[in-house]
């Protein structure tokens, strides 16, 4: 864990003192924008034009940020046009690593050892956090974008030509409601078991762990009278929650104490779960070594021996009752 001041790596934990033990996340630095025609997105001025061969995803299969790009590229049927690299599970005093053991893959482009040698590569006096995941653009030698939410909306529409054009995941229909859907579980579920496990203080970690029930709460009544958060057709939404609730009871109920109720103890959440992992390729995205070694090996001021729990016994391949909704 570290970050970069002006370019060079400074290895410190997050600091929540200055925030009375709450985790607040650092909003992403890199904002450029893939589109169809290479013209900038609305206020920027930097150009990427969609073409195949030339992007290039680095993601952690640990990541849930990281996990909705490769989700969209693997839906969108984008592996033969994005290339990717994929970090080591552990992310120690070097941040994240291109240690090639355990299925990670190394820096295919340039051979680098740490992550953050990419930013630094991008921007030479890059200051912030070295995160997961990033759209690299091989022609101008630079980051695009570590945003992922970004990222996902660039892999759902830029790229169409080469891809599965008739899978649209932000329809413009949906995008008020899936404006307003991620609006509650990002806060709430995506980033609130990251605030309930990063909270160093008692009154920081309950408001977390509520926020992150009675969020689970809600959509548990969501998911009783449609098979998708927005019905029928199933949403970018869908994708940003999955990421979560695939790593809820096998890491965030113990290493984040997230553990009012596992998602197994949701009939909705837990059939929406398995629905959803049994989408054709899915499966393949979810890395369960990579996502429990990655929490309990790499927060030693959470879980300072290291030891990753053997459990909980899990089937996501399970028959699921969401065929009910049509
Ligand atoms: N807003 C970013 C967040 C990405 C993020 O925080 N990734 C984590 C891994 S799950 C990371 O790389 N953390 C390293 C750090 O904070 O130093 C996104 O959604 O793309």
């Amino acid at each position: 864990m570290g970050q970069l001041i002006e370019g060079k790596w400074d290895n410190s934990w997050y600091d929540t003192e200055k925030s009375g033990g709450k985790f607040e996340r650092d909003a992403s630095r890199f904002r450029d924008w893939v589109t169809k025609d290479g013209k900038p997105a609305e206020g920027r001025t930097r150009s990427f034009k969609a073409e195949p061969g030339r992007y290039h995803l680095y993601v952690s299969l640990a990541c849930p940020w990281a996990h909705r790009t490769l989700i969209l590229r693997k839906l969108k049927k984008l592996e033969e046009v994005i290339s990717v690299d994929v970090v080591h599970w552990y992310m120690g005093d070097n941040g994240w690593t291109f240690l090639q053991e355990d299925g990670a893959t190394g820096d295919s482009l340039f051979g680098s050892e740490f992550l953050h040698q990419i930013y630094t590569r991008a921007e030479p006096t890059y200051s912030g956090r070295v995160t997961v995941p990033v759209l690299w653009d091989k022609q101008q030698n630079t980051i695009v974008s570590n945003e992922s939410a970004e990222i996902i909306r660039m892999l759902n529409s830029a790229f169409d030509e080469w891809g599965d054009a008739s899978l649209d995941l932000y329809p413009e229909a949906l995008r008020k409601e899936i404006d307003e859907v991620n609006a509650l579980v990002y806060p709430n579920v995506n980033n609130g078991v990251y605030r309930a496990g990063f909270a160093t203080k008692q009154d920081a970690y309950e408001t977390a762990f509520g926020d992150v029930f009675r969020t689970l709460d809600q959509l548990e009544e969501r998911l009783g009278q449609r098979r998708y958060l927005l019905g029928n057709q199933m949403t970018e939404a869908d994708w940003r929650l999955f990421t979560t609730l695939v790593r809820f009871d096998p890491v965030y109920v113990g290493h984040f104490k997230c553990n009012e109720r596992r998602i197994a103890d949701y009939p909705n959440l837990s059939n929406y779960l398995r629905d959803l992992y049994q989408v054709e390729g899915v499966a393949e995205t979810v890395d369960l070594f990579h996502i429990k070694h990655h929490y309990y090996g790499s927060h030693p001021t959470i879980n300072p021996t290291g030891i990753v729990p053997k459990g909980p016994a899990l089937d996501y391949d399970a028959p699921h009752d969401r065929a009910r909704f049509g």
